[in-house]
């Protein structure tokens, strides 16, 4: 239970900051140093942001550039955040890693917005990152997926399990 969880960052929806000059949210900082302190999360973990990008600008190469981290990762279990919209293509990419718990999430509203879904989730899944058996998860609004088969629904914010 007390093994380092390594976290890595992709950017997406949850690193979202409002820029007041530019009337436009953009992807700040990684959100989630600032949440696991205010939370007094102790577990131990390390946090590298990979990239800072709405996850449907990720193209191949960057999925490839998560795996390569996730792989080379002395850790376990890995925690990555990421934009929902593409965050199962990124956990099929992910499949076949070995020995390893990956948990991905993310959030439909930025964590520095009020009502977010963001602490929740990142919470929800830092749970299932250490309780899980080694495979890729996707940890959303207090549901497991499997990447293979689950699906975005856009029109219901909610993720969907197919079949
Ligand atoms: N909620 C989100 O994260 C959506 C965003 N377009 C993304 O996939 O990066």
């Amino acid at each position: 239970m007390t093994d380092m969880i390594d976290i890595f960052t992709t950017g997406g929806t949850i690193d979202k900051v409002y820029f007041d000059a530019l009337s436009e949210f953009q992807i700040g900082p990684a959100a989630i140093p600032d949440m696991l302190r205010e939370n007094n999360v102790h577990v131990p973990h390390r946090v590298t942001q990979l990239m800072r990008k709405d996850s449907l600008e990720l193209d191949d190469a960057d999925r490839e550039a998560i795996r390569a981290a996730v792989a080379a990762s002395d850790a376990s279990r890995i925690l990555v955040t990421h934009g929902t919209d593409t965050m199962v293509v990124t956990g099929r990419v992910l499949a076949g890693i070995a020995s390893k718990t990956i948990v991905i999430t993310g959030a439909m509203q930025p964590a520095s917005v009020r009502a977010s879904d963001a602490e929740f989730n990142v919470g929800f899944a830092l749970a299932a990152v250490q309780t899980l058996p080694p495979g890729v998860y996707v940890a959303m609004n207090g549901m497991i997926f499997d990447p293979e088969k689950t699906v975005k629904d856009r029109a219901g914010s909610r993720f969907v399990q197919e079949g």
